[in-house]
């Protein structure tokens, strides 16, 4: 008896103990973070946009990571519609900006801020265009994104272009006819092949193979935890990634002697002929690793979010019987007015796709890109009467001013006609999803081409149709329903 009484009262004693730590932890440890960065900056962190800090380290990452979207309605819906607020990501304290022209100022403002992505990203990605100062990135950059600036540099591209988009299709529907077939893989596989024959003119389809296969981990990576353990995705992005480079660098050394021996003609030039013969002020080349990494930088930069907004054009476009109608009208004048002996696309039609172009700019708009535009300031800055400390990360939330009512009427309608007074938006500037300032993305052209050859074939010949529309969506590295949007693409 006297046995069973003591063993209760330890029972009891270790349950209680037990949710005296948990309440202590969780009321207090929850607010250490905040307490730390309060103490480092004394008087100033009064100057702070409200927001929470989250657990130390971890900060607030695993709830972004996890549905960006529900993490910014629980700040916004806690501390108000302020456009700023603070918190810990990645690691690093960060002020998120929601608020329009905050956003513009930082990410205009080179003086202040610094490209500042999460150690896996900047590792991973690895590109002298991230080390070089602002002024040498300017000119550096002008003349490595020359290829693929402005359509007419990319009209030397668009027959290849609709080449790879029409088997593409085509392969998606036989592929179709047995099962449904995970059209995000498709589409992926679709814009890897452009990148590769734009970049590197490969048609090598091993090539092709391997680099893709060797991608989906580098992908899973770019916002991962820096773990470098067998197993985690850092870990085998890095692994992957020198694999990519060793396969890109016969590629680079293959052109080199082709160049040497005049084997490749001016007006045939691809991006890797260009860096190839590209001299800095002082007549110098560059290196071959500078070279790689350039190329590795535009693959995974060019196909990933190309892929994403190409398969949210075909699920929007299907929900949306009137615009899909409206969009294969238009493209059946634009062939039909074609002499019968053209046998591709050719630029002057790309640019008559006016309607087309509305649908590209509204998938955009809506896509959901949760990509955070990071930087970090590089001392204290003011903004809107908040201030950002020196050291911290800024992170522009994109999605803030594209889904605003304040901008767009309706936001959560699928409308491209909103895009008939196509000023109102783009000189509103409201409008950024390639960014802006110095780091805008030099792939928008090519991006907005792919997505109108892609849709030019798909409105005309094919349907689509989503086994799961209500899936869920995973966010990191960008928004993809979890079955990778699994459907039938067929024939009409
Ligand atoms: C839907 C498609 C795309 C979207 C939404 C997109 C978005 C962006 C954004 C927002 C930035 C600016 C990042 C920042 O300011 O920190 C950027 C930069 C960049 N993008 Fe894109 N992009 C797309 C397609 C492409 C393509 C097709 C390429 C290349 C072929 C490309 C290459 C790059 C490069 C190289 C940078 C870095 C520029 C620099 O640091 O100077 N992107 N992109």
């Amino acid at each position: 008896m006297g046995m069973e009484m003591e063993l209760g009262s330890w029972v009891w004693m270790s349950c209680a103990t037990l949710l005296a730590c948990y309440f202590v932890v969780n009321t207090f440890g929850r607010r250490v973070n905040e307490w730390y960065y309060d103490f480092k900056l004394g008087h100033n962190h009064r100057l702070l946009p409200p927001g929470d800090m989250g657990w130390p380290l971890i900060g607030k990452t695993w709830h972004y990571f996890n549905n960006p979207h529900l993490f910014m309605d629980n700040l916004i819906s806690k501390y108000g519609e302020i456009g700023m607020y603070k918190t810990h990501l990645f690691m690093k304290p960060t002020i998120i900006l929601c608020n329009l022209e905050a956003s513009r100022k930082v990410l205009t403002d080179d003086k202040n801020f610094r490209l500042a992505y999460p150690e896996t990203a900047i590792t991973v990605v690895k590109t002298i265009l991230y080390e070089v100062s602002s002024e040498d990135h300017k000119r550096f950059r002008r003349l490595v994104t020359s290829p693929i600036m402005g359509y007419n540099a990319l009209a030397m591209f668009v027959e290849r272009i609709e080449d790879i988009v029409v088997n593409s299709l085509q392969r998606m529907a036989s592929n179709s006819m047995e099962k449904p077939i995970e059209v995000f893989k498709e589409t992926k596989s679709l814009t890897m092949r452009v990148i590769l024959q734009i970049f590197m003119g490969s048609h090598n389809q091993k090539i092709i193979d391997q680099v893709e296969n060797l991608f989906g981990d580098i992908n899973d990576a770019l916002f991962s935890w820096p773990i470098k353990l067998p197993g985690f995705s850092y870990y085998n992005a890095l692994k992957n990634r020198k694999m990519v480079e060793k396969i890109v660098n016969s590629v680079v050394e293959d052109r080199k002697m082709m160049l040497e021996n005049g084997e490749i003609l001016s007006e045939k030039k691809d991006l890797v002929d260009v860096l190839l013969e590209l001299e800095d002020v002082n007549g110098r080349k560059l290196k071959s690793e500078d070279i790689i990494d350039l190329l590795i930088l535009f693959l995974i930069a060019g196909h990933l979010s190309t892929a994403t907004v190409i398969m949210w054009a075909m699920v929007y476009l299907t929900n949306n019987p009137l615009v899909i109608k409206k969009a294969k009208e238009e493209q059946e004048e634009i062939v039909k007015s074609r002499p019968p002996s053209q046998q591709y696309l050719s630029i002057e039609e790309i640019k008559q796709m006016v309607y087309l172009t509305k649908v590209t700019n509204e998938v955009l708009r809506m896509s959901d890109f949760a990509i955070p535009l990071s930087r970090e300031a590089t001392t204290d800055v003011n903004i809107n009467g908040y201030m950002i400390p020196k050291g911290w990360r800024t992170v522009v939330w994109q999605n803030a001013c594209h889904m605003s009512s304040k901008y767009f009427k309706n936001p959560e309608e699928f409308a491209p006609s909103r895009w008939d007074d196509n000023n109102k938006y783009t000189n509103g500037t409201a409008f950024f999803p390639f960014g802006v300032g110095t780091r805008m993305c030099p792939g928008r052209d090519l991006t907005k081409m792919e997505m109108l050859i892609f849709l030019h074939h798909f409105v005309r010949n094919y349907k689509f149709e989503q086994m799961n529309p209500k899936c869920p969506v995973s966010y990191f590295p960008l928004p993809v329903p979890n079955d990778n949007c699994l459907a039938k693409v067929s024939k009409i």
